[in-house]
Parts: structure tokens; sequence; C-alpha cells
């Protein structure tokens, strides 16, 4: 049994559970349950405060654990990244009020900086020789120059609305983030198998994503043109038609370029052309 460390609520909640839902993974769901065994799969979920993740997996409470790669760096515990998750997808960054006058990472010296994460603002700060003080508040931290706490800020940035509405403008982005698959360093080997057959499935899922499957019937001499247009994964699958002197096509397509490649088709003679979601995809 591999026991994996989740969110027991946030952001990370819902995308880790939607994960596990794509990956064949079944839970029951026994609210207010700290640990729950899947019905169809050696894996137990562990359900904590994202900020406990880490150094769960690191004694070895859990095997592996799904958090954020910012809450993973700060906590500098003996974990090792398994798979990068593309998810929960934010940055670390250091704001300060939009009427002040930025012209380098020297306005920071001397300076008040409110953050929840001390332990990559300060190895920052020592890399570029500012010597600034940073005051650890755990939350509501785009507040903090508002009430006369800080003079800046540290702190996670997706849209950038919550900065906007306190008057903040973003400066440097110390570091990106997203959702990370961390692992104990020291798995026994059965632990191990079952992580592997857990990463094998999500490498499936993360394959499909942005990815089409698309159907079309073509003039059989225009076959090669197509075929060039189409970025099948090895090359496309063709079938003779009924109707006499036509085929029809079948190819992966990245999303992005649907719209691109559809006119090409069109302009080509494609017709009855049919797109549809892949759920999974194993190469
Ligand atoms: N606005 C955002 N957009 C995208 N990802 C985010 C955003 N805010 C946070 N995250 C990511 O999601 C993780 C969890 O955020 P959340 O706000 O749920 O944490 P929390 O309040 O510390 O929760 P907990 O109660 O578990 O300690 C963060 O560590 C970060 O990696
Ligand atoms: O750039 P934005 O898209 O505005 O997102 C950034 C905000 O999102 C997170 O807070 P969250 O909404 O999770 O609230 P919290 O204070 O409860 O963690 C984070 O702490 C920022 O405040
Ligand atoms: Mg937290």
């Amino acid at each position: 049994m591999l026991r994996i460390a989740v969110q027991s609520k946030g952001r990370l909640y819902e995308d880790t559970m939607e994960l596990f839902s794509e990956i064949g993974i079944k839970l029951s769901s026994a609210k207010r349950t700290l640990l729950i065994a899947s019905t169809n799969f050696p894996v137990e979920v562990l359900f904590l405060r994202d900020d406990d993740i880490p150094q769960s997996v690191a004694d070895g409470v859990a095997d592996v654990g799904i958090v954020g790669e910012n809450e993973f760096v700060e906590r500098n515990e003996n974990a090792l990244i398994e798979k990068r998750l593309g998810f929960s997808k934010c940055r670390l960054s250091l704001a300060i009020p939009k009427e002040e006058d930025y012209k380098g990472v020297s306005w920071f010296e001397g300076k008040k900086i409110a953050s929840s994460y001390p332990h990559i603002l300060n190895t920052f700060l020592k890399k570029q020789g500012i010597s600034a003080h940073c005051h650890v508040i755990t939350g509501s931290v785009e507040i903090a120059p508002g009430i006369g706490l800080s003079d800046a800020i540290f702190d996670i940035v997706s849209s950038g609305s919550t900065l906007v509405s306190n008057h903040l403008k973003e400066v440097e982005v110390v570091m990106k983030s997203e959702a990370v698959l961390i692992g104990n360093p020291e798995l026994s080997a059965e632990k191990r198998e079952i992580l592997n057959e857990l990463m094998f499935r999500i490498d499936a899922v993360q394959a499909a994503e942005g990815k089409k499957y698309i159907l079309l019937n073509a003039p059989n001499d225009n076959i090669e043109d197509i075929i060039a247009v189409l970025p099948g994964i090895t090359s496309p699958t063709i079938m003779p038609l009924a109707k006499e002197g036509w085929s029809s096509m079948h190819s992966v397509l990245p999303e992005k370029r649907f719209w691109e490649i559809i006119g090409k088709l069109k302009s080509l003679g494609a017709e009855g052309i049919l797109v549809l979601p892949i759920e999974k995809m194993i190469m």
C-alpha cells in the first residue's frame, strides 16, 4: 500500500481529486475521514494541510505527496520531485505600492517585506546582495503595506487581481510554481513499483492533454497533401470509403493548431470533419 498525502481542502484539493479520477483511482467519499484507502488500487490518501505535506513525506509518515512547488521549496525537506503535474500554476513575486518608482531590486534595500515564504525570500535577497527584513505572516499578505505593516510583499500571484485590488504592482518574479508529486527518497521496492504504475497513468493523461482526435473524408488525389498538413503521432490511418475515389483519414492533432489546420484541410477538399476529445494516450 502506497500512502499519498494530499491537501485536505483548498486549491490543490479539487485538481488532485480530478487527477485521481482521471487515472482510475476510486476513493470512497467518506466525509471528514482523514485517511481513505482506494477501493481499486493499492493506495491510501492522507488528507493534511499543504504546509505539512513536505515534512510528512520526508519523515515517511506518507510515501508520496501532492503539493505546490512553492511550499515544497519553502519547507526545504528531504524529499524528491518525482513528477511535475501541470496544475495550480502560479508564481512567487515581490510587489510594491503601485505609485512607487521602481528601477531595480536595490529598491528593497533596508525595506520591510511581508511574506509567508521567508526561506525563499531570504535566499533570493542574499543572492542579490540585498539586506531587507522579512516580516512573516501566514495570510492576507497583500493587505500588509496598506495597513503600515510592511513596505512591500512577497507572495503568490496568478491572475494579478489581488495585487491590483490592493494597489500593488508586481516588480520581480522570484519563482514559478506548479503542483508536484514528491516522494520519500527511501521507498521500498514494492512501493516504488506502485508509484511507477501511478506515474505511468499520469503520463497517459498528460500526453492526451491539449490533443484532439480528428476524422475526415478526403478525395484520394489529395491524400498526400493532407498528410503533409496533419501532424499525426506516427502517420495517419487511411481507410477506403464505399464512395469511389474517397478515403477516411484519422489522426491526432494539437488543439492549439486546430483552426490553422482545419482551414488547410477544407481547402484540400476534406469533408465530414469530426474532432473528438482524447482521454488518455499511451505512446
Ligand atoms: N491564485 C492561485 N492560482 C494558482 N495556484 C495557486 C493560487 N494560490 C495558491 N496556489 C497554489 O495552490 C497551493 C495551495 O493554495 P491554498 O490557498 O489552498 O493554500 P493554503 O491556504 O495554504 O491551504 P492550507 O489550508 O492547506 O494550508 C499554493 O501553495 C500554490 O501552490
Ligand atoms: O493573482 P491572483 O489570481 O489574484 O491570485 C493570488 C492570490 O491567490 C491566493 O490566495 P487565495 O485566493 O487562495 O486566498 P487565501 O488567502 O485564502 O489563500 C494567493 O495567496 C494570492 O492572495
Ligand atoms: Mg497552507
